[in-house]
C-alpha cells in the first residue's frame, strides 16, 4: 500500500433523496481523520472538497434524479482521482452518497485497465435507469462502472467500461432489487452475502476476496458503504439494512487488507451526520481507517 495519502472531500448528496449525508466528510474530517493518520507514520494531505451542483427542481428528460448535477460531479472528482493516482499517492475519497463511486473509478480506470473493487455495502448498487427502484443514482454506481446505465453516467472519465465484472467482489449484501439478482447472476459477480459471513466467518471472506482479486488485478480499489455495517454499530446512513456486518469484523477486515497489502485507493461514503447520534457513524468510519492504514494497538 502506498504511504503518501491524499483525501478529497466529496459533499455530495444529489444520489439519494434524504439531506444531510453532504455534510459526511465535514463530519469525518471532525471526528479526527487527519490527526488518526498522522500517528501512524503517514503522509497525508487534504485537498478539500470539490464542488457540486445544485439540486434539480424540475424532473428531467430521464427517470434519474439529479443526473446532470451529479454527472458533473462525478467528472471533476473522476479527474482528481486520476492527478492523485498521477502524483504516485493513494486516494482516499470521503463522501458524500454511494454516488461518487462513479467518479472515483473512472478516475482510478484511466490508471488500471485490470482494477479490482471491494463492494463493502448492504446493498449491490447495481441498478440502471431501468431496474431502480428509486430513480436514486446512489444505487447505480456499480452497473455504470460496468458500462451499463445512462450515457451521461456511463460516459464519465471517457467512454468504455471501467470495470471487469469477474474483478469485483461485494462483501455484506441483504438488500438486493430484482434486476441486480439478475445481473450478478448473468455476469457472474462474486459475492459475499450476509450468510457467507455467518457461515464462513469474517477471516475466511476477507481470505479468499484477497486471493481471488491478488493475482486478477493491477490495483484494487475498496469502496466502503457505511450501511455495510449494523445499523446498530453505524446509524447515520440514509438507507439502514439490519443484519449486517459489526465494527469488530470490519475491523478484522480492514487490518487483513492491510495486511495483505494490496488496496491502491479507498474510499468511505453514505456518513450522514443528521440520521447519526453525536457523530458515532464518522468516528467508526475514522477508525476503519485507521485499521486500513496500519494502526496498531501494540
Ligand atoms: N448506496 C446506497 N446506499 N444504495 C442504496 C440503494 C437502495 C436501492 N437498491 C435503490 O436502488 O434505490
Ligand atoms: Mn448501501
Ligand atoms: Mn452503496
Amino acid at each position: 500500500m502506498k504511504k503518501n495519502i491524499s483525501i478529497i472531500g466529496v459533499p455530495m448528496d444529489l444520489g439519494q433523496t434524504r439531506r444531510g449525508v453532504d455534510m459526511g466528510p465535514s463530519a469525518i474530517r471532525y471526528a479526527g481523520i487527519v490527526e488518526r493518520l498522522e500517528q501512524i507514520n503517514l503522509e497525508i494531505e487534504d485537498l478539500g472538497d470539490i464542488e457540486i451542483g445544485s439540486r434539480e427542481r424540475t424532473a428531467g428528460e430521464s427517470n434519474l434524479k439529479n443526473l446532470k448535477a451529479v454527472a458533473e460531479a462525478s467528472e471533476t472528482l473522476s479527474s482528481r482521482v486520476d492527478e492523485v493516482v498521477k502524483q504516485g499517492k493513494f486516494p482516499l475519497v470521503l463522501g458524500g452518497d454511494h454516488s461518487i463511486a462513479i467518479g472515483t473509478i473512472a478516475g482510478l480506470a484511466k490508471n488500471y485497465s485490470n482494477m479490482g473493487v471491494i463492494w463493502y455495502d448492504a446493498h449491490g448498487d447495481l441498478n440502471t435507469g431501468e431496474t431502480s427502484p428509486s430513480g436514486n443514482i446512489h444505487g447505480m454506481p456499480l452497473a455504470v462502472s460496468l458500462g451499463l446505465g445512462d450515457p451521461a453516467l456511463t460516459g464519465i472519465g471517457g467512454t468504455g467500461t471501467k470495470l471487469k465484472p469477474e474483478n469485483i467482489v461485494i462483501i455484506g449484501a441483504r438488500s438486493l432489487d430484482e434486476g441486480e439478482k439478475v445481473l450478478i447472476k448473468e455476469k457472474g459477480i462474486k459475492v459475499f452475502t450476509m450468510h457467507e459471513i455467518d457461515r464462513m466467518g469474517m477471516t475466511a471472506v476477507m481470505e479468499e476476496t484477497i486471493a481471488y482479486l491478488k493475482d486478477r488485478t493491477d490495483g484494487v480499489h475498496l469502496s466502503l458503504d457505511l450501511d455495510g455495517l449494523d445499523p446498530h454499530d453505524a446509524p447515520g446512513v440514509g438507507t439502514p439494512v439490519m443484519g449486517g456486518i459489526s465494527y469488530r469484523e470490519s475491523h478484522l477486515a480492514m487490518e487483513m487488507l492491510e495486511e495483505a497489502n494490496i488496496l491502491t485507493s479507498a474510499e468511505f461514503v453514505e456518513v450522514n451526520p443528521i440520521l447519526d447520534e453525536r457523530n458515532k457513524t464518522a468516528s467508526v468510519a475514522v477508525a476503519l481507517m485507521g485499521s486500513l492504514f496500519g494502526e496498531k494497538l501494540l
